[in-house]
């Protein structure tokens, strides 16, 4: 499904190369669930931006889903993404200006879903995540760990086939960690869904098939789990 090859990622500073991921293969199967792992610094998020295309490798071949992204132009790169894959950021990217409602609702716009369906589906997940009380508040109402649920509700709701998680728990508290744990395994175990995701914690790592250890921009160690 996924097929990094040779990929490296550079900064040009006074003529010096940076090196931030430098010279990473990895392969991920339809159905894994693999989680990142690495000081802070390593590179697992720069890791994890390239796999989502939202961030262009220096050097290297990049392959998802037998397109040859490396190769395709932006808008190519974009239909690819929005077709197939749900990032969880750290930081929870919602929209100010929108409510917890519409913050769900607008990748359902993007993919020209009708009105009466886009209800019916951002009903679910609100019910889902038990944040249908707050879905007229906007995201400056809620706290953060609310905030976090959101941006995790506006991931699922197009049901990727891939979902990238960029320590997906890092705002939550350690029972509403576990929930979103838990739902990360349901999605992958029934529904099939790829999940990669970067975290800090042993035990959330333990939740995923194989466990990537990222130092110093390289790959350091690969174990299943
Ligand atoms: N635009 C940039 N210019 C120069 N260096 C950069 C730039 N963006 C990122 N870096 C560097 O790349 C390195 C890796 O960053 P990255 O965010 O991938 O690390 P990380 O392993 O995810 O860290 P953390 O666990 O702290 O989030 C860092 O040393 C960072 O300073």
């Amino acid at each position: 499904m996924l097929s990094l090859k040779n990929i490296s990622k550079y900064y040009q500073a006074g003529g010096n190369k940076t090196y931030v991921l430098n010279n990473v293969s990895l392969d991920v199967d339809a159905g894994e669930f693999v989680s990142i792992m690495g000081p802070s610094g390593s590179g697992k998020s720069t890791l994890l931006n390239i796999i989502g295309m939202l961030d262009e490798p220096s050097e290297g071949y990049h392959y998802f889903m037998k397109e040859a992204v490396h190769q395709l132009k932006e808008k190519a790169r974009s239909a690819l993404y929005k077709e197939y894959i749900g990032f969880v950021f750290q930081a929870y990217h919602l929209i100010d200006e929108l409510t917890v409602y519409e913050n769900i609702e607008t990748p359902l716009i993007y993919q020209n879903i009708k009105s009466s369906e886009r209800k019916a589906l951002v009903a679910d997940m609100l019910d889902r995540f038990q944040i249908v009380g707050k879905k007229d508040l906007f995201p400056a109402q809620l706290s953060g760990g609310q905030q976090q649920l959101v941006g995790i509700a506006r991931a699922l709701i197009t049901k990727p086939r891939v979902i990238l998680a960029d320590e997906p728990t890092g705002n939550l508290n350690s029972k509403q960690g576990e929930e979103i744990m838990e739902l990360f395994r349901k999605l992958n175990k029934e529904d099939k869904v790829t999940i990669i995701q970067v975290t800090h914690s042993e035990k959330n790592a333990e939740y995923g098939t194989r466990i990537i250890n990222v130092l110093d921009g390289k790959i350091d160690s690969s174990r299943n789990v």
